[in-house]
């Protein structure tokens, strides 16, 4: 990878030896206009030691340096370690490129490491939006370039043995560096490159599938909805869960299946695949995904939530509030001419066999106008107990 040399670079240098060999190999570039920023999370009793490495060398190399020295009682991190870390270390580099009008980021990630990642995904087997690591990303206002990606450990670790410099080692062992090291051994820089084209071409396909899936959403997207079709269900697997990862994404409840695995968007494409009803659900978290006919669509559990409210005067109106049609609801019972009392309720099991629309029992109309389930599941009906037959208009 070339790097612009009249650019201005933030360099993430952990002591480690790959970021220490970034700092040479940009040496050789001659990258100048260059901020070194180091992360002491104090989590290792060697960080001093290693922090000193670092400062040593921007001493000698007259480069400039941030540190962040870290203070956090690490019996009360709750979260994953090496998560955590990554973004304390992410929003400190957003800081120091914001103070001094930086817009790029350097990173030492190198070749073994995008193998590692390869060989993780494919364990995972979760949905990825690229295999292995990307040269360039972006993160907030940061362009984050991985220049050191397609260099070997070994040489990494040869060139600073040779030249003498000074590199931390760094020997924690949680879960992720586990599961890491595990993949490590197993590994050999002499099949690299065959590893290398598989990435390649894995790529490549990612590629084409997603540009079909970008299409198959936009003609198909339908305000919250997505239109089920023929095409889909017919699809694979992996495509109907990528676009109905894509549909989430768009219609920003994409947070819903993050951290997880693609358990869940694997359980939604089998549905999609599998099952012909007219109807089906899964919750996860506080929503609700459905299909409902040939749409697929999203709420809130708690526009599920069954309740029947019986309304026997104008003051009663605030009891029914919380249904998305109050409004509606209000203005049939006052054009009815308010002749109290009235029901007022959501529970379709509840009203589905006692209630009529015109002569029809009300599940048969429902079942004879395809009523569509959001509406089954999230809107109210009224009816006065005179005649149980419901007086608002169901579309
Ligand atoms: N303590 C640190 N201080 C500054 N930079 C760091 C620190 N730790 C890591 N980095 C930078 O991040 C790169 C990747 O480090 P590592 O592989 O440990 O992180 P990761 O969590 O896998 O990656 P990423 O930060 O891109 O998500 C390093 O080569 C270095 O450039």
């Amino acid at each position: 990878m070339k790097l612009d040399k009249n650019k201005k670079y933030i360099i993430g240098v952990s002591g480690g030896p790959d970021s220490m060999y970034l700092l040479e190999f940009l040496k050789k570039e001659q990258i100048k206009n260059v901020i070194v920023c180091h992360v002491n999370y104090h989590y290792r009793k060697e960080s001093n030691y290693d922090q000193k490495i670092v400062e040593d060398y921007c001493a000698i190399n007259d480069l400039k340096l941030k540190v962040l020295n870290v203070d956090q009682d690490y019996k009360k991190l709750n979260s994953n370690f090496e998560s955590w870390a990554r973004e304390v270390r992410y929003n400190f580099f957003l800081k120091i490129a914001k103070e001094n009008n930086f817009e790029n980021l350097l990173l030492g990630h190198n070749l073994n490491d995008s193998i590692e990642t390869f060989i993780m995904q494919k364990q995972r087997n979760n949905l990825v939006s690229f295999f292995g690591i990307k040269k360039i990303s972006k993160n907030k206002i940061l362009d984050v370039y991985r220049p050191l990606l397609n260099v070997k450990k070994s040489e990494i670790l040869k060139f600073l043995n040779e030249n003498k410099i000074k590199y931390a080692l760094d020997d924690t062992n949680n879960d992720e560096k586990y599961k890491r090291n595990k993949i490590r051994k197993s590994l050999n820089e002499n099949d690299f490159e065959l590893i290398v084209n598989e990435i390649n071409f894995k790529n490549l396909e990612l590629n084409k599938i997603m540009n079909k899936v970008d299409s198959f959403i936009k003609s198909n997207i339908d305000k919250e909805s997505l239109n089920l079709n023929q095409n889909l269900q017919t699809s694979e697997l992996d495509f109907i869960q990528r676009c109905i990862f894509e549909w989430l994404k768009r219609i920003k409840k994409d947070f819903l299946i993050y951290n997880r695995s693609n358990k869940t968007l694997n359980e939604i494409a089998k549905k999609i695949k599998l099952s012909n009803k007219a109807f089906w659900e899964i919750q996860i978290e506080n929503f609700i995904i459905f299909k409902d006919y040939n749409k697929l669509k999203i709420i809130n559990k708690n526009l599920k939530t069954k309740k029947t409210v019986k309304i026997n005067s104008e003051e009663d109106f605030k009891k029914i509030i919380f249904f998305i049609n109050y409004k509606e609801i209000v203005g049939v019972i006052k054009r009815d001419g308010l002749l109290f009392p009235y029901v007022v309720t959501n529970d379709y099991n509840y009203y589905k066999t006692r209630t009529k629309v015109g002569n029809k029992k009300t599940n048969r109309f429902f079942i004879d106008k395809k009523i569509n389930n959001y509406n089954r599941i999230a809107k109210a009906v009224v009816f006065s107990t005179k005649d149980y037959k419901i007086l608002n208009k169901i579309k």
